[in-house]
């Protein structure tokens, strides 16, 4: 399968629900990607090229809590690399590091082990959806104060409108696809 071929079957797999979780909301589901094999594969691909064509050097992968867990640590075996969890405040055991931040339906704080990140590291941050980029703008602001340096940001789908991009100027954000 080529590269388009591989994106027509990422867009054919999400699915969408309106008003999920409230009012106004159109919630883009990627759950029937990890359902169908070649679907998942054909993202871990895309990911896995686009970074192999950018970036000659990534020393981790660090993923957002919940959905950024199921692209993040297949990324990294790809890579033959580690990968580490940025949690939901609360989840994670011993020292943490904390940045609170709004979303596109309420607001959340999420934390890093400390220990997680050497400083000078070369990081991936991976999730499943950039809205309005404040998920994403809080786990770069907690990756910056571990020292670490941030290669860039792949999600699997950007809504467009809500121009989280913009949250993250100083980092190459990278969408394998793009609603209006
Ligand atoms: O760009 P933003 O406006 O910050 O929104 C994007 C974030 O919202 C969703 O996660 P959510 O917080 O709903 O958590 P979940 O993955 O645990 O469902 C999504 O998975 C992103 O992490
Ligand atoms: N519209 C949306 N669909 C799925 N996940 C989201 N996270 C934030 N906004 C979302």
């Amino acid at each position: 399968m080529n590269e388009g071929d591989k994106r027509a079957l990422l867009r054919s797999s999400v699915r969408e629900f309106l008003d999920f979780p409230s009012p106004g909301i159109c919630f883009r589901d990627i759950t029937p990607i990890l359902k169908d094999p070649t679907a998942f594969s054909a993202a871990i691909d895309l990911f896995e090229s686009y970074l192999r064509d950018h970036f000659p050097k990534i020393d981790l992968i660090a993923g957002l809590d919940s959905r950024g867990f199921l692209f993040g640590p297949a990324l990294a075996q790809r890579f033959g690399i580690g990968f580490v969890l940025i949690r939901k405040k609360g989840k994670l055991p011993g020292p943490t590091e904390c940045v609170s931040y709004s979303l596109e339906y309420g607001k959340a704080e999420i934390e890093i082990q400390v220990d997680a990140v050497d400083p000078g590291q070369k990081v991936v941050i991976i999730d499943d959806l950039l809205a309005t980029g404040g998920t994403m703008a809080a786990a770069c602001e907690l990756l910056k104060r571990r020292n670490a340096d941030i290669v860039a940001c792949l999600v699997v789908i950007e809504l467009s409108p809500l121009k989280g991009a913009e949250k993250l100027k100083s980092y190459p954000v990278h969408a394998l696809l793009q609603y209006d």
